[in-house]
């Protein structure tokens, strides 16, 4: 699986610790880092959500973990790039429900609202979830995608 990470300031230091855990483990063939790579670097959160999301919708990533101050806004800037799903996902239940349910490539956590220990255990469960294209929740995923197909510009 290969990974992509990408924060704001207000996120880069568990944007740090969860790349961090993603390069030691063994699931993870590569983990991309869209930065910030310190506090000092302002760019706005849409900017590396839709960076990151980007890189998914290019084939070059499979998951994407992305970090603001609430979460709140990387995951709305990914959700606009076509064929990405994200969600903010601060409990395990959530985050394994949005890949089992929503076949979400996209989790995001709040910098602000998560500590680093829930984080990276929540990851690291995460990383082990998959979507089954046979499941009953697939045809709803499905019914997402047409939307977007007819009605998004790409
Ligand atoms: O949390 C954020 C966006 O959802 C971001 O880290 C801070 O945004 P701001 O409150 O607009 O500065």
């Amino acid at each position: 699986m290969r990974v992509v990470v990408a924060a704001d300031n207000a996120g880069v230091e568990l944007k740090n610790a969860v790349r961090d855990l993603l390069r030691d483990d063994e699931r993870v063939s590569e983990v991309t880092d869209l930065g910030v790579a310190d506090a000092e670097d302002d760019r706005a959160y849409p900017v590396l959500g839709l960076a990151a999301a980007e890189t998914i919708a290019r084939g070059e990533a499979d998951r994407g973990v992305l970090v603001c101050g609430t979460g709140i806004g990387v995951a709305i800037s990914a959700n606009k790039v076509p064929g990405v799903r994200a969600t903010v996902a601060h409990d395990s239940y959530s985050a394994e429900r949005s890949v089992k349910s929503n076949n979400c490539q996209v989790i995001t956590f709040g910098a602000r609202v998560i500590g680093p220990e829930l984080a990276k255990k929540i990851v690291a469960e995460w990383i082990g979830h998959t979507f089954d294209p046979d499941s009953a929740s697939a045809g709803k995923v499905a019914h997402i995608t047409e939307y977007e197909q007819a009605h998004v510009a790409c």
